[in-house]
């Protein structure tokens, strides 16, 4: 049985408050980002490139998502210490960066404007905050924080305000307020230690190897977020993949890791937007998948609009993840193994 006293004793660091406060926090960066003034000519950009890594960069493949369903330009996610070659005078490059510091971030913003690129920072400080500084680029400041992944609410909002200035979302904070108030009776839910879906699907976890499949639209960057929240908080090896490239290759890999049953855990995210071909094939592909697996789970998004289902589910992979961590007995606030990688990698400068 969870308790506070045990969340408190494992999570002395409480990444446990940040999730709780999800929704104040995303309430709060409201208000910080309303008034953000970004000089931008949006009359000439044709595509946008938001470039960051790890937690930093989810907010963007959330809302890169959701702008595929209704937005009118092109928007590529970058991960990397370059750009994609299309990038030029008329793209709009969007740098997300907590510390502001992140090497393959700066590396890519630097050579957008050698490509003449239209230029926005989001981040608390740091190198980007400099050369906000120095070459007058557009800014939105995050409040300080050290964990970036726990810093959702506010990386994605700034994002959202971009997008809105680019008309590829709805002006004004109604949608975004009325997210903070739906997640705001979610939380009451999923925090309460009661038996909740979060426990529910910690429990289903524990001491196998997760994997989690979408359909390939809304869910399938929440998918992501739930492994990465997997590896950083719970500390274990998970993987995502989508529906329905996975039946095309995937699910022939399922023959020979029967070997594995009963350390292999499926759970399958779904949406109302999915392609009801999706949903037969989620169907047919968990009927196939089913007997090697020690459970098989479906969830579906709730929420009123798109904004409140990518939300939710994501918080919902957050607490998942995070009770995992819990049961297991292991600190999901640190992450030793990023820092030392980080300290091996500039031991020797190249
Ligand atoms: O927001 P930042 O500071 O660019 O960090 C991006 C990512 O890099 C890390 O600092 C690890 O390298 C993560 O914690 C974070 O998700």
């Amino acid at each position: 049985m969870i308790t506070l006293d045990l969340i408190r004793s494992i999570d002395p660091q409480g990444l446990w408050d940040k999730l709780c406060t999800f929704d104040e926090q995303l309430h709060d960066a409201i208000i910080e980002t309303r008034d953000v003034k970004l000089t931008i000519d949006k009359s000439r950009i044709q595509d946008v490139v938001i470039t960051g890594m790890g937690g930093a960069i989810i907010g963007g493949e959330l809302i890169r998502a959701m702008s595929l369903e209704t937005g009118h330009l092109p928007v590529h996610v970058n991960k990397s210490y370059s750009l994609p070659s299309f990038v030029n005078e008329k793209s709009l490059v969007v740098a997300v960066s907590q510390s502001g510091n992140t090497e393959e971030t700066l590396s890519a913003f630097e050579e957008a404007a050698t490509r003449g690129a239209q230029r926005v920072i989001i981040t608390t400080g740091g190198q980007l905050q400099e050369t906000a500084d120095t070459q007058g680029i557009p800014i939105i400041r995050l409040p300080q924080s050290r964990i970036t992944r726990a810093a959702l609410a506010y990386s994605f909002c700034a994002i959202w305000r971009v997008f809105q200035h680019l008309d590829i979302f709805q002006p004004g904070d109604e949608d975004l307020e009325e997210a903070a108030h739906f997640l705001q009776e979610q939380i009451e839910i999923l925090a309460s230690l009661e038996e909740n879906i979060a426990i529910e699907l910690a429990r289903d976890l524990q001491n196998t190897l997760p994997i989690i499949y979408s359909g390939d639209g809304l869910m399938a960057p929440v998918a992501l977020r739930w492994k990465t929240q997997l590896h950083e908080n719970a500390k274990v090896l998970a993987y995502c993949s989508h529906i329905p490239e996975m039946n095309h290759n995937e699910v022939e890999g399922w023959e020979l890791t029967s070997h594995l049953m009963g350390r292999l855990s499926v759970l399958i995210l779904q949406d109302d937007s999915d392609h009801p071909r999706i949903r037969h094939r989620m169907n047919v592909s968990a009927e196939i998948i089913y007997p090697h697996a020690q459970t098989l789970k479906r969830v579906n998004a709730v929420g009123n609009n798109a904004l409140q289902r990518v939300l939710y589910m994501s918080l919902l992979g957050d607490f998942t993840s995070f009770y995992l961590a819990i049961f297991s007995k292991v600190d999901p606030l640190p992450i030793e193994k990023i820092e030392l990688f980080k300290r091996r990698l500039n031991e020797v400068d190249i």
